[in-house]
């Protein structure tokens, strides 16, 4: 599925740099540097197999940000339990998602790149867009070392997680300048935090509910299902739990609802410490035993469908809701390849790109 092999870790302390800037004339040409965009997700495994999870797992959850266990804790559970027991209860899931062109997120991710490309190119800019994740392929380093062997001088990341989390946006931002710590000759860098509110967001979100509302007509209730995190997380200061109610009111306000008919729910609970409440599978639950028999469940946390969307909410937490009582329940995918999705995207860049030298394609 890659284009070229992932790009090793230096052998010294810098890379070799592209042939361009090593001439051995003095001085070299004046070169003026192209502008790239880095576009971030978490990352998945390769295949839906044992050990391609396993790897994959081993390097997300060894991450300091997001297991903030001491690592003498840490690794002999990681190393036990986890990484022995997980990937094998994974397969069947991963299996049950898996596309022509691989995983979901990996899909989605690439699509979305290419949309992006394709329309800063018909608006007459050259740019470079690469797709890095930060766990697994193709890996941030390698798509660093894309657009630095294309030239580019100024490098824009957008981590493609609307929300600020420290788990998530901070270890992108994080890994990015680790790699650049490794170049001689390095690239101007901007990083986008959060759009959680931004309207080229959440616009294209509400219409895509509204358009599914139009056509199926309106639930009893919005259910909005954000990724989890540790409630300690938020107490230590990680502002991903306050983002998430932002967006939801945003969203809420721009569909015209009312406090009573929409909820706000946390799923993908990890471990058995506390993570942000309520839980989404036992309050759909409670939703259905209580009456509520026709809800929409949309996931404003993620811009592209995942494990955690088409299985844990779409297969799973619909089964329990059914289970309890429901008779409709609807999962609105998130906005993933969608066209008004990539002209927002892509505006989104061209703003975040403003003042830097985008040469005319
Ligand atoms: C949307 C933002 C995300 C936050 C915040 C987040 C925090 C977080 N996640 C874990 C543990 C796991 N997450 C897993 C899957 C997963 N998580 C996100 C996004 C966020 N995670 C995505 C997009 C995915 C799907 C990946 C895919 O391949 O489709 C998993 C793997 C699946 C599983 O084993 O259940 C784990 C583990 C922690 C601990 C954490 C915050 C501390
Ligand atoms: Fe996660
Ligand atoms: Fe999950």
């Amino acid at each position: 599925m890659l284009s070229a092999p992932e790009a090793p870790e230096p052998r010294g302390r810098y890379w070799p740099e592209p042939a361009p800037t090593r001439l051995k004339v003095w001085p070299a040409p004046f070169k003026v540097g192209k502008v790239g965009v880095l576009l971030v997700n978490l990352g998945t495994p390769d295949e839906p197999t044992a050990p391609a999870i396993r790897r994959y797992l081993r390097e997300f959850l060894s991450d300091p940000r997001v297991i903030e266990i001491p690592k003498f804790v840490w690794w002999p559970i990681l190393n036990g339990p986890i990484l022995l027991a997980r990937p094998k209860k994974l397969v069947h899931r991963y299996e049950g998602i898996w596309m022509e062109g691989g995983s979901p997120l990996l899909v989605y991710t690439e699509r979305q790149a290419a949309g992006v490309r394709a329309r800063l190119k018909a608006r007459g800019l050259e740019v470079e867009v690469a797709v890095g994740m930060r766990y697994g392929k193709p890996s941030i380093r390698h798509a660093m070392m894309q657009l630095h062997n294309a030239g580019c001088e100024y490098i824009l990341t957008l981590p493609l997680y609307p929300q600020y989390s420290s788990s998530t946006t901070a270890t992108v931002i994080d890994e990015v300048t680790r790699v650049a710590s490794h170049l001689r000759d390095q690239p101007a860098m901007r990083f986008v935090k959060r759009f959680h509110v931004d309207p080229l967001y959440i616009n294209p979100l509400a219409d895509k509910i509204g358009a599914h509302w139009a056509e199926h007509g309106k639930p009893q209730k919005l259910v909005m299902s954000f990724h989890g995190l540790p409630q300690r997380c938020t107490k230590l200061g990680d502002p991903y739990c306050r983002d998430s109610y932002e967006t939801a009111a945003a969203l809420a306000a721009k569909l015209g609802l009312a406090d009573d008919e929409y909820l706000v729910t946390f799923q993908s609970r990890f471990g058995p410490a506390a993570w942000l409440q309520p839980y989404t599978e036992p309050t759909l639950e409670n939703l259905a035993k209580s009456g509520v028999t026709r809800i929409d469940v949309v996931c404003p946390g993620f811009v592209a469908d995942c494990l955690e969307t088409l299985e844990e909410i779409s297969i799973e937490v619909r089964e329990t809701f059914m289970n309890a009582g429901g008779e409709r329940f609807n999962y609105i995918e998130c906005l993933n390849d969608d066209a008004p999705w990539l002209d927002a995207l892509t505006d989104m860049v061209q703003r975040e790109l403003s003042g830097w030298p985008i040469r005319p394609d």
